[in-house]
């Protein structure tokens, strides 16, 4: 394991925000670390720096105890948590270049990371006039120089539009993929997980909810289609008549749980051919609260 959590506590006074967390990322994964605002993700992270204290073999980090190990293991990760420390002043390469100093690494390294984040059009642009989404691979990249196994990077897409979001999501994938980095990334965004992460792991009030692979979630938080129809008491008799099991009817369409495309489009082909006008037919998974729900149901 390159992180391991052993029942991990922590309190800012009576507070207790993170309670029993038993963490377990793997090697070569992204794992996606979910969970509402106030969750603990962000102390969870500090702690894993070493920035908040943490008990006695309660947290490893490459197999050794993080108290005893800090130096080796801290040179062994790279981490972006809320803003990055950025000179404004400074080009986004000699942001780069200045902390290669400072870590006696080759100053060549700057270009390689400003290539690898996209930078290198805007290199030598004030960083102060990034935007968002460059500032925050500008904070991957200097969190990157040293070439760490594992980064660590704290809802790394918050604030930023779009476009940015999908730049930092591809990174990340690239990263893991092409540079066998093990990446945790949390966020307050199911959706945002589900589209990188191989394992996520759900923290609400400081308690790990659920962990597991990114299929064992989906198991979990069974999507549904949502097919809106004309004459909808007949189309649900006719869907039913036809071995397909239907969960409810509303107003205005019927919801099914979802198998797979292929039957999603064999339910549409056989509504149409059948004289049924579809208006719309889409797939639903469950937003974060719902599957919060669904999770302490199953416990
Ligand atoms: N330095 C601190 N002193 C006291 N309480 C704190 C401190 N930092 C965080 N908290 C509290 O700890 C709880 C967990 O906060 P944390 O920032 O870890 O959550 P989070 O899941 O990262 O959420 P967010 O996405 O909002 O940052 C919250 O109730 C927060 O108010």
């Amino acid at each position: 394991m390159v992180i391991e959590t052993r029942g991990l506590n922590h309190y800012f006074g009576q507070q207790k925000v993170v309670d029993n967390l038993s963490l377990k990322v793997q090697k070569g994964s992204i794992y996606g670390f979910l969970g509402p605002n106030g969750a603990g993700k962000t102390t969870s992270i500090k702690i894993l720096l070493n920035l908040l204290k943490s008990q006695k073999d309660t947290v490893y980090l490459f197999g050794k105890e993080i108290n005893s190990n800090r130096i080796k293991s801290l040179k062994r990760l790279g981490a972006l948590v809320e803003q990055p420390a950025i000179y404004a002043h400074l080009s986004g390469k000699e942001n780069l270049i200045n902390r290669c100093i400072l870590l006696s690494i080759n100053k060549r390294k700057a270009d390689e990371m400003l290539a690898l984040v996209g930078l290198t059009e805007a290199a030598d642009k004030k960083a102060g006039k990034y935007s968002l989404g460059m500032k925050q691979r500008l904070g991957i990249s200097l969190a990157l120089l040293s070439d760490p196994e594992l980064l660590l990077l704290d809802e790394p897409t918050n604030g930023l539009d779009p476009n940015g979001i999908i730049e930092i999501r591809n990174l990340m994938i690239e990263l893991a993929s092409k540079h066998g980095k093990t990446i945790l990334v949390s966020s307050h965004l199911l959706s945002e997980i589900e589209r990188i992460a191989t394992h996520v792991g759900i923290i609400n009030k400081g308690k790990l909810l659920f962990q597991g692979t990114i299929t064992e979630l989906h198991d979990l938080s069974k999507p549904t289609i949502e097919i809106e129809v004309s004459d909808i008491d007949r189309a649900s008799e006719f869907l039913k008549s036809n071995g397909f099991e239907v969960n409810t009817i509303e107003e205005k369409k019927i919801s099914l749980m979802y198998k797979s495309a292929e039957e999603s489009g064999k339910i549409n082909t056989l509504l149409v051919q059948n004289g049924f006008t579809v208006s719309s037919i889409y797939q639903v998974r469950k937003d974060l609260e719902h599957l919060f729900l669904d999770i302490t149901k199953n416990n």
